[in-house]
């Protein structure tokens, strides 16, 4: 049966049902569009299934059992070992068993029209797109697209790595079965959150880093998670990269050589960044590049090699693809943006394009949170000092230990972490934080709000702290700055 153009002319089209599309497609039913998600596999996306809640689930159970081996009196409670088949058993209940009919009905509700299949550029505004069974459908946007098709994991050029059917993280988060040896390539966020899990489900782990642990973060942040590792009984390797990987027939144990020296292991894990979802787009068709990240500008319109958007400003990008922040939040943040902006754009409304308005991702550049979910976490936002240089501001790194406030000592004995404030000295406002403890996730929203909102150190000493918290550390570290009374 043939669809009638009413069923295949929306005002927008999304192309990819991941957590930023889905985002973007709400935003802009809301704003009074007719839009179609397209998505080929789950609707939610890697988040949902293969990264973010299922690897958070594997995480959990030995996070809370070391919080309490670390408190007195509960310590004695914890006497068995973690349950592996419960870990698994509940990161299946969280990943949903792969099943997105929640999602899907999430999407109906929302009045956004679900199509089911791979979407593929025939040309500006126009898309076809291939069902399951192979039946091929010509859409067309009234006024925009927007790709949302996320990255999926890079596979760095090493002799036999392909053919050694490696782990991504994928495999890593779906798993049924905790390997005995697992080797990890990358100590990037992956790497060291997945190291971490699976040394606390029981597998002997070997990590293999090119350089520093969590290379972009604060330079304290990988030494503190390497230490951690290193106690969880990791074997972290800095500077190591195999020359080759084998795998011994289907199934079998999987061989690398790391410094003319053999590792041998049930499984190897490769996590050495992301790849664009666009190598099978379409892109040639509207004059861009296959398998590239696509750039925005600041309302998420793709912009050209020329850093100007495509000639009749159609053609969006939210999330993984656009290279601005691989993270869930940070995309859906574009996607609210886009969304509303694709909206006024269409229906001729006043835009708010202003840097911090309304239709802007403006935080992507210098306000982005990011929690590594390592034991201890990494919780950090905006610029890190050698960022901060490097942008040319003017700048002082202020220190605390944070196992000195009072709400540490109650949290945990011998609690151990460190805060890093960066300060715009000109401006005296705070360009980026950086915590690395137990506990420190939630207090990442805190240090968020004050570098968005740019808040004056002088009315941040009126920010009380509770006692006794973690937040305490908020006091100590204006006091390690010290207080400016010369305007009193
Ligand atoms: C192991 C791991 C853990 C992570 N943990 C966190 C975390 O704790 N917090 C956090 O903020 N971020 C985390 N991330 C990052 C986060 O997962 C991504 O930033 C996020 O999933 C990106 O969402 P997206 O919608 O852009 O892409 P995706 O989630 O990849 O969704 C894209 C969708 O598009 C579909 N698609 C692609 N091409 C087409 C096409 N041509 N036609 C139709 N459909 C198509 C795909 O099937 C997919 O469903 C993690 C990543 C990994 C790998
Ligand atoms: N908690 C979170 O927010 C979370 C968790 C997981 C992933 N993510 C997102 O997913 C993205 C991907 O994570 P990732 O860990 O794959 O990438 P990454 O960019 O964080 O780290 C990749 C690491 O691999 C190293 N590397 C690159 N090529 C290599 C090679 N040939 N041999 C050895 N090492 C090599 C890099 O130096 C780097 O340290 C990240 O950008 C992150 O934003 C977020």
């Amino acid at each position: 049966m043939t669809a009638s153009p009413e069923e295949t002319t929306f005002d927008l089209i999304v192309i990819g049902g991941g957590a930023i599309g889905e985002n973007v497609a709400d935003r802009a039913v809301q704003g009074g569009l007719s839009v179609a998600l397209v998505e080929a596999e789950l609707v939610g996306g890697e988040c949902s299934y293969w990264a973010c809640m299922p690897s958070k689930a594997l995480l959990r159970s030995g996070a809370a059992v070391r919080a309490a081996q670390n408190v007195s009196g509960a310590r004695e409670a914890v006497t068995g070992q973690i349950d592996v088949r419960a870990v698994l058993e509940q990161r299946n209940s969280i990943a949903s068993n792969w099943s997105d009919d929640g999602q899907a009905e999430w999407v109906a509700g929302a009045g956004i029209t679900l199509l089911r299949g791979f979407a593929r550029f025939t040309g500006p505004k126009a898309l076809s797109l291939t069902d399951a069974r192979g039946a091929v459908t010509q859409l067309t946007a009234r006024h925009a697209v927007a790709v949302s098709t996320g990255s999926a994991a890079l596979l760095p050029d090493i002799p036999g790595l392909a053919g050694a059917a490696p782990w991504t993280s994928r495999e890593a988060t779906s798993t049924q079965e905790i390997p005995a040896r697992l080797a990890i390539l990358g100590g990037g966020v992956v790497g060291c959150e997945m190291a971490t899990a699976y040394a606390s489900l029981g597998s002997k782990v070997t990590l293999l880093s090119r350089g520093a642990l969590l290379s972009n973060l604060e330079p304290f942040a990988g030494e503190r998670v390497k230490d951690a590792l290193l106690a969880l009984g990791v074997d972290v390797q800095l500077g190591a990269s195999p020359t080759s990987v084998s795998r011994d027939g289907a199934g079998g144990e999987v061989t690398l050589v790391v410094g003319g020296t053999e590792l041998v292991v049930d499984e190897l894990l490769v996590a050495v960044g992301r790849t664009p979802n666009t190598g099978d787009l379409g892109l040639e068709t509207i004059g861009l590049e296959p398998h590239s990240w696509l750039p925005t500008d600041d309302t998420m319109l793709v912009v050209g090699e020329d850093g100007a958007p495509l000639s009749g400003e159609w053609l969006y990008a939210t999330g993984d693809v656009t290279h601005r922040a691989l993270l869930t939040h940070q995309g859906k943040y574009q996607a609210r943006a886009a969304g509303d902006v694709i909206a006024a754009r269409a229906l001729g409304k006043r835009l708010s394009i202003e840097p911090w308005g309304a239709h802007v991702a403006t935080a992507d550049h210098e306000s982005v949170p990011q929690v590594t979910f390592t034991d201890p976490e990494v919780a950090s936002v905006g610029l890190t000092l050698a960022a901060a240089q490097k942008a040319g501001y003017s700048v002082r790194a202020v220190d605390y230990e944070i196992g000195n406030v009072a709400g540490a000592s109650v949290t945990s004995e011998n609690y151990s972490g460190q805060a890093r404030m960066i300060v715009d000295e000109d401006r005296q406002v705070i360009l980026g934080v950086t915590f690395v403890g137990q506990g420190v996730a939630e207090l990442l929203h805190s240090a968020t709000i004050a570098v968005v909102g740019e808040v004056p150190l002088n009315r941040l000493w009126h920010a009380v702290p509770s006692y006794p918290t973690l937040s305490e550390v908020w006091l100590r570290l204006l006091e390690t700055y010290g207080r400016d009374t010369s305007s009193f």
